[in-house]
């Protein structure tokens, strides 16, 4: 990684001009500024469970890899305009229960945040597509910490001990994501950006209304990760979000009343 990779998110315009842009993400989201939007479609995802392939720690998330070489698994609808292919997910998490989400809805911080990352077919390929203000869609998920938890994370959660370091990956197979997906669709969208670098201004956001719920001790095996390789000294993997940005004359808007 660029030496200043490890300069907090301030530093990042300097190598990165767009990080000062005005589509930045993640953002807050209050009600006095969303626009319900009855025209907005719901969305749905079409996941294939073979086409999940690995876990890894790249030292800066915990990511699930997916096959995207064809339409196998995808996303459609909601302000989308047409079907975009599941490549990736990851997470985004605080230091202790009470932050580590990037969205703030109402300013409530909750402890994480589950991105599924989609990119838009008609473009050649992924790098393509990040170069295209509607090359990718991101469904945005919150984690919210509760005593009961919901079992469809334990999947992702048991494999953490295999992945404690960068660079670590183990096999992730027969695996569809939209076990974890909460009871409502209900969602906010707008258009934003990468919330790391290079902080590529091409991202549909689509942002859950309803949390998923984890338990304490579930965030805490998230917080086990490492962000050092193996046999370097122990940084642990913590607070991997990004302040909220400016939200600038960007219209949010809800599917729901
Ligand atoms: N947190 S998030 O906004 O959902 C997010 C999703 C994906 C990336 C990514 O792919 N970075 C590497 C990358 C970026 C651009 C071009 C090629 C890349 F590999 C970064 C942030
Ligand atoms: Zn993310």
């Amino acid at each position: 990684a660029p030496h200043w990779s490890h300069l907090g998110p301030d530093h990042w315009y300097k190598n990165y001009p767009i990080a000062k842009g005005r589509r930045q993400s993640p953002i807050e989201i209050n009600n006095k500024d969303v626009h319900y939007d009855r025209s907005l479609l719901p969305w749905f995802a079409s996941y294939d469970p073979g086409a999940a392939k690995t876990i890894l720690n790249n030292g800066k998330t915990c990511r699930v890899v997916f096959d995207d070489s064809f339409d196998r698994s995808v996303l459609r609808g909601g302000p989308l305009p047409g079907v975009y292919r599941l490549r990736q997910l990851h997470f985004h998490w605080g230091s202790s229960d009470d932050h580590g989400s990037e969205h703030v809805v109402n300013g409530v911080r909750y402890a994480g945040e589950l991105h599924l990352l989609h990119w838009n077919p008609k473009y050649s390929n992924y790098l393509d597509a990040v170069r295209r203000a509607d090359g990718i869609a991101v469904l945005a998920i919150f984690l919210q910490v509760r005593k009961t938890p919901k079992p469809e994370m334990k999947r992702i959660l048991e494999e953490i001990n295999a992945i404690k370091t960068k660079g670590k990956e183990a096999p992730f197979t027969n695996f569809d994501p939209s076990i974890l997906f909460p009871k409502s669709h209900d969602y906010w969208t707008y258009h934003g950006s990468f919330t790391t670098p290079p902080c590529e201004e091409c991202i549909t956001w689509i942002v859950l209304r309803e949390p998923i719920i984890v338990s304490s001790d579930q965030m805490a095996k998230l917080r086990s990760l490492s962000k050092n390789a193996e046999n370097e000294p122990v940084l642990p993997l913590v607070d991997n979000w990004r302040p909220t940005q400016p939200r600038y004359f960007r219209m949010v808007s809800a599917s729901f009343l």
